[in-house]
């Protein structure tokens, strides 16, 4: 057990670039007023100089995407969740279990038209092991589990559209992980946290959800290295976790990264409560603790970490303090489907976005759903199969967006 850090050491520690500890980080991630000034002021200072570094100088990114929620049904039940929903409620509004092929591509081809280049596939974990009906829906169709039907969807969405999938359909295995990198050129999953307390208690958040073990996660972020697979990561902040909880939490994410080097992108996510979910009393996560949050990941993670934090989630003022507190990315932004995680917080028109992010003395500037080092690093990130789809998206200079419409084009895997 490493003591106590007073908070004035933890910030000449932060400030010198010396490893940040434990304890350190604990003590930083408390705090607020003038420290808290102090620690964006490390942090932001941080990320400009990692951006200047690579010839991106205050450039701030984000993915122009459509949300396509394959399915809502998932073996698991955060209590955080209102995405999550049963058969039997799917039925009753008319829905089937899961999006068909064809409203799919509908999806991916009106996205299209307004320019965007990700198609980010989000879903519940392994339906099929809680509900017949959803291995009853996919063995109808020849598939054998929704992670195979996943890649038939991209396929689809890559042959008819152009835009690239982003999966992030939780829990994966190696095996299934090698199976879909030929389909998309980066996939993602939350760390959440890596207290184990969350998910043992009974009444905690994560408590039922087998998904969201988080020596489970930690496997999947190791196995996403080995194969070679451009991930996103993150954390929610405030569901429970404590602040020496959520310095391990980043500092774990840092440890998989110093493995693999595969991490393109921690996303740093405020808890935001739903009505209808077992946490709709729980008070939204407390602005300064995010804050320091976003700042204390910077601060660990380094100069050359995208950090992620979404817009939709704080209001236009709080945009500019995530700014402040070392962010570089916005994640994904659609100008046409919801957020259906949290679909009670529309997305910032992107005009709006894009004054937001001037008025910070940043540029808005538009990715692809791969990080530009992985874009530009070949055969070692982007299977051969996707090259052709990556290449007509990107800017072959820096990695980022380039200024085309996506168009479908033939897929097929590449031995
Ligand atoms: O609109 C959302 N996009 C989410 N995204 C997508 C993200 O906004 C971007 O599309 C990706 O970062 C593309 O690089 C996630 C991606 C992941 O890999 C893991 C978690 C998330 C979480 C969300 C989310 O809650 N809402
Ligand atoms: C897709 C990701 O969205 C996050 N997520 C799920 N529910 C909520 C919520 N109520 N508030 C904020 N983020 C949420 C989780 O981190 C999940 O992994
Ligand atoms: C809708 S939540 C995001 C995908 C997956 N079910 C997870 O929790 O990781
Ligand atoms: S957060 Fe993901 S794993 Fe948890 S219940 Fe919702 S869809 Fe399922």
């Amino acid at each position: 057990m490493t003591g106590t850090v007073s908070v004035a050491a933890a910030l000449a520690a932060a400030r010198s670039g010396a490893p940040i500890d434990r304890a350190q980080a604990t003590s930083l991630l408390a705090c607020s007023g003038d420290e808290l000034i102090e620690l964006q002021e490390i942090a932001a200072t941080l990320r400009d100089d990692g951006l200047a570094a690579v010839g991106r100088d205050r450039q701030i990114t984000y993915s122009r995407k459509v949300f396509i929620p394959l399915t809502r049904l998932c073996r698991d039940r955060c209590h955080y969740c209102t995405f999550v929903t049963v058969p039997g409620k799917l039925a009753r509004e008319g829905h089937g279990m899961y999006l068909d092929l064809d409203e799919v591509v509908d999806i991916a081809r009106k996205g299209a038209e307004l320019g965007c280049k990700e198609a980010l596939f989000t879903l519940g974990d392994r339906p099929e092991a809680r509900w017949s009906q959803a291995g009853e829906w996919l063995a109808a169709r020849g598939y054998t589990s929704t992670l195979d039907y996943v890649r038939a969807a991209a396929v689809a969405v890559l042959e008819d559209t152009g835009l690239l999938p982003h999966l992030n359909p939780g829990v994966m295995s190696a095996e299934e992980m090698r199976r879909l990198r030929p389909v998309a050129p980066s996939m993602g999953m939350m760390l959440e946290t890596t207290s184990r307390r969350l998910f043992t208690d009974k009444g905690q958040p994560h408590y039922g959800s087998p998904d969201k073990d988080p020596l489970v996660r930690l496997q999947v972020l190791h196995d996403a290295g080995a194969e070679r697979i451009p991930f996103t990561t993150g954390i929610l902040v405030g569901i429970g976790e404590t602040l020496t909880e959520r310095a391990e939490s980043i500092l774990a994410m840092a440890e998989v990264q110093r493995a693999h080097g595969h991490i393109q992108e921690v996303i740093v996510q405020n808890f935001r409560a739903k009505p209808d979910t077992a946490m709709r009393g729980t008070p939204d996560a407390e602005m300064t603790e995010f804050l320091a949050a976003v700042a204390v990941a910077r601060i660990v993670l380094g100069p050359h970490m995208r950090v992620q934090a979404p817009p939709n989630l704080v209001s236009r003022e709080e945009c500019a303090a995530l700014v402040a507190s070392g962010i570089d990315d916005w994640g994904g932004v659609s100008p046409l489907t919801p957020d259906h995680v949290n679909p009670e917080r529309p997305w910032p028109n992107l005009d709006v976005l894009a004054e937001i992010t001037a008025s910070t003395g940043h540029t808005l500037t538009e990715r692809i759903t791969a990080q530009p080092p992985y874009v530009l690093g070949g055969d070692e990130w982007i299977d051969p199969s996707l090259a052709h789809h990556v290449a007509a998206l990107a800017d072959p200079a820096t990695g980022l967006a380039a200024a085309v419409k996506p168009q479908g084009r033939p897929w097929s895997a590449v031995a």
